[in-house]
C-alpha cells in the first residue's frame, strides 16, 4: 500500500565504486575496482533487469541519472504526464535553431528518472505497423520481421482487456482501453472521421489494423488507475528489495565514459549528480566481467560513447577526444516526428484547460479519481488514435476508392507505411498562449516517415551538458510538401465536427489555403512529438546510412558492449515508441542470455 514504509533501495556512488576511477595497469587486473557482471547504464533498460538476473549470483550495477521517484503523484495519468511542471524529472535543452524555419528554437525533453521517458509520458502504448519491422527484415534485419519480434511485445504486456489474439495478458506492463471517451470533442472527433470515410478499427496493436484508419488508444495505466510506467512494471520496489544483495541500483549518478582495454570493454567510469554539480575530484569506477549495456535513449547514448571515444573520428578530434573506434553513424541520423499543431476554441469543460482554470473544478474531479478511480485525473492525454496514409487522398482530400479495398491497405506489407498521424488532443499543444478560461481542442499533425535528418554531436566534453541537437526539419522539401497536407486533413476533420454540430472556433489556423501561408503557419508552429530516434542504427558500419550496432545490438568493432533503447531503430518507426523500446531492452535481454557461457 502507498506511502511505503519502506524507501526504494537505490545506493549512491561512494557505496557501489571504487574512487578515483580507472585502476592503473599497475593495479593489476581491474585493482581493487567493485565488479559487477553486468552494468546497465540508463534506467529505461530496467526492464531487462529481472530477466538477465536469473541466476542468483550475477551481479548488476544500474546507473541513472535520474531518482526512483517513487511519489504517489508520479502515478496520477494527468499530473505525472505534466511534464512541464515545475519538479518534474525531466531534461529541458534547445535544439540548434533552424534557419530554414526562420530560425525559431524549440525544446527537447526527455524523462530522467528510474524508467526514463515512460515516467511523464502520455501512455499511448502502439506497437506500431507490422511493415515497419518488415521493412527492417527486407533490408537485411535478421531477427526482426513483425513475426519474430511479436512475442517480445507480447511478453512484457499485461492486457487488462478481453483476450483477443496478439496481446499479452500476463505480462507485468499493464495496458487497457477505455470503454468511453473523457470529453465530449474526442467522441465528436470520431463521428466527423467515420463520416469523411476513415475506418474505425477495432486495435491498432494487431497487424490486422489497415494503413489508414482511427480508434480507440490502448493506455499504460493499471486496473487501479495508475501510470504504470517501466519502473512500475518491471523494478517495482518489491523486485529491487527483493534483488538488492545482487542488484545496485545507483540514482543520480552519471556514467561519464565506457573504459576499454584495446577494443573490448570493461567497466564504466562514472560520478554523482548533485543539484550544485558533481562534487570534484570525486570519480568512481565499476568493472563488468561480462557486458556494459547503455540505454540512455536516443540523445544520451550516443553522446557517452562519443564521450568515450566512440564515434565520428573527425567530430571526436576536434573535441581533443581520443578515438578508441571510428563509428561514423554515432549521432548521426537523428529521426523525429516533426508535428505542427491547429488549435479551436471549445467550451471550456470540453478540454483539459477546465482543470487549469477551474479550481473548484479541478478539485471535484481530483476527488472523483481519488474516490472512484474516474474523471480527468485518469484520462490519457490523448485518447484516440489517426494513422493515414497520404497515397490514398485525392487533392481535394476525398479518400481514394482504393483505401476500401483491403489489400491495398494491408499494414503487413513495406509499400503501406501509414505516413501522417493525426493527434487530436484537448489542449493547448503550442508554445503559444491562451486566455484563461478558452477551452481548446488541438489536432498535432505528425508525419510519421520524415525524410529530413538531424544530429547529436558533443557541445561540450562535460557529460553534464547536454550535446547540440540538430533535428534537421524540413531539410528535405517533400517533408514539407507532406506537412502541408497534414494541416490541411486535420482543418478538413474540424470542419466536419463544426459541420456536424460541435461548436468549435479557430484559435491557431494558417491564414489562408495557400501553399505560402501554410509554410508560414508551418514555421512558427513547428513542434518535437518526442520521438527522437536511429542515433545508434542498428545496419552495416559500411550501410550507406552507416550503422553502429549489428543484428544482436552489439557496437560494431567493440567488444562487451550492446545498446537497448530507441537509438539502435534502423529507422523511425511510424508511431509512438515506448512499447517498441520496451519489445527491443526484451529482445537484448533474451540475446544476452543466449550470448552468456553456461557455468
Ligand atoms: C513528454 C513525452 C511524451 C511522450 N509520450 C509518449 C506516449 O504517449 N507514448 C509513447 O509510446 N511514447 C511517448 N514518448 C516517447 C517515449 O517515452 C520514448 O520514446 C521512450 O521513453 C524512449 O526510451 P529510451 O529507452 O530510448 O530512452 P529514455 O526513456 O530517454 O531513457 C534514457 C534514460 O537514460 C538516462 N541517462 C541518460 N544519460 C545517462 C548517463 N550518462 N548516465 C546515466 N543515465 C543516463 C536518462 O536519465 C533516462 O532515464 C513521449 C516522450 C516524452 C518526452
Amino acid at each position: 500500500m502507498w506511502p511505503f514504509s519502506t524507501p526504494y533501495p537505490v545506493v549512491k556512488p561512494p557505496d557501489i565504486g571504487s574512487q578515483t576511477g580507472f585502476p592503473s595497469d599497475s593495479c593489476g587486473e581491474h585493482g581493487h575496482a567493485a565488479v559487477y557482471d553486468y552494468i546497465v547504464v540508463g534506467g529505461e533498460f530496467i526492464v531487462h533487469i529481472p530477466s538477465i538476473d536469473l541466476h542468483p549470483s550475477v551481479r548488476i550495477l544500474l546507473l541513472e541519472r535520474g531518482g526512483a521517484v517513487d511519489t504517489w503523484a508520479s502515478r496520477v495519468p494527468l499530473l505525472s504526464a505534466a511534464y512541464m511542471t515545475p519538479g518534474s524529472p525531466i531534461y529541458r535543452h534547445p535544439v540548434t535553431p533552424m534557419n530554414n524555419l526562420d530560425g525559431r528554437v524549440v525544446n527537447m525533453i526527455r524523462g530522467k528518472a528510474l524508467g526514463g521517458g515512460s515516467r511523464i509520458n502520455g501512455m499511448v502504448y502502439t506497437r506500431t505497423f507490422a511493415a515497419d519491422y518488415n521493412r527492417w527484415s527486407e533490408s537485411g534485419r535478421k531477427g526482426w520481421s513483425y513475426d519474430e519480434i511479436e512475442p517480445f511485445f507480447i511478453k512484457s504486456e499485461g492486457f487488462l482487456g478481453p483476450r483477443t489474439d496478439g496481446h499479452g495478458f500476463d505480462g507485468p506492463w499493464k495496458t487497457r482501453l477505455f470503454d468511453r471517451y473523457f470529453l465530449k470533442p474526442t467522441a465528436r472527433c470520431v463521428d466527423a472521421l467515420k463520416s469523411m470515410g476513415i475506418p474505425v478499427a477495432e486495435d491498432i496493436n494487431t497487424p490486422a489494423t489497415p494503413a489508414i484508419a482511427c480508434g480507440n488508444l490502448h493506455a499504460t495505466i493499471d486496473r487501479s488507475g495508475h501510470r504504470c510506467s517501466t519502473f512500475d512494471a518491471f523494478l517495482p520496489q518489491t523486485v529491487a528489495l527483493d534483488r538488492r544483495d545482487r542488484l545496485k541500483i545507483c540514482t543520480g549518478t552519471a556514467a561519464t565514459s565506457l573504459r576499454f582495454e584495446g577494443n573490448r570493454i570493461v567497466g564504466v567510469s562514472f560520478f554523482e549528480e548533485l543539484e550544485s554539480g558533481p562534487e570534484p575530484g570525486r570519480n568512481y569506477y565499476a568493472h563488468a566481467r561480462r557486458e556494459v549495456i547503455v540505454c540512455c535513449g536516443a540523445i544520451g547514448s550516443p553522446q557517452l560513447l562519443m564521450l568515450s571515444g566512440i564515434g565520428p573520428k573527425a567530430h571526436l578530434q576536434e573535441r581533443g577526444i581520443r578515438v578508441v573506434k571510428d563509428l561514423p553513424g554515432v549521432g548521426s541520423n537523428l529521426e523525429e516526428h516533426v508535428g505542427v499543431s491547429t488549435m479551436y476554441r471549445v467550451p471550456l469543460q470540453d478540454s483539459f484547460h477546465y482543470i487549469r482554470d477551474r479550481p473548484l473544478g479541478a478539485i471535484q474531479e481530483f476527488l472523483k479519481y481519488l474516490f472512484k478511480g474516474e474523471g480527468l485525473f485518469l484520462c490519457p492525454i490523448t485518447q484516440i488514435w489517426v494513422f493515414l496514409w497520404s497515397t490514398l487522398f485525392e487533392d481535394d482530400l476525398t479518400l481514394l476508392g482504393k483505401s476500401k479495398d483491403p489489400s491495398q491497405v494491408d499494414s503487413t506489407s513495406p509499400e503501406n507505411i501509414p505516413d501522417i498521424e493525426i493527434m487530436p488532443i484537448a489542449f493547448n499543444t503550442t508554445d503559444s498562449e491562451v486566455p484563461i478560461g478558452t477551452g481548446i481542442f488541438s489536432f498535432l499533425a505528425v508525419l510519421l516517415q520524415p525524410r529530413s535528418r538531424g544530429s547529436v554531436r558533443l557541445e561540450s566534453n562535460d557529460p553534464l551538458y547536454p550535446p547540440t541537437c540538430d533535428l534537421g526539419f524540413f531539410t528535405d522539401p517533400a517533408d514539407r510538401v507532406l506537412m502541408r497536407k497534414a494541416i490541411r486533413i486535420s482543418q478538413r476533420i474540424a470542419e466536419q465536427m463544426q459541420a456536424e454540430g460541435y461548436p468549435m472556433e479557430d484559435q491557431n489556423v494558417p491564414d489562408s489555403d495557400s501553399d505560402a501561408d501554410l509554410d508560414a503557419f508551418i514555421n512558427k508552429s513547428y513542434r518535437t512529438t518526442f520521438h527522437y530516434s536511429s542515433t545508434c542504427r542498428m545496419a552495416p558500419e559500411d550501410d550507406t546510412c552507416p550503422g553502429v550496432v549489428d543484428d544482436r545490438l552489439r557496437v560494431h568493432g567493440v567488444r562487451n558492449l550492446r545498446i537497448a533503447d530507441c537509438s539502435i531503430l534502423p529507422n523511425i518507426l511510424s508511431n509512438h515508441l515506448q512499447a517498441p523500446a520496451v519489445m527491443v531492452a526484451e529482445k537484448c535481454t533474451h540475446m544476452v542470455l543466449e550470448d552468456t557461457p553456461r557455468t
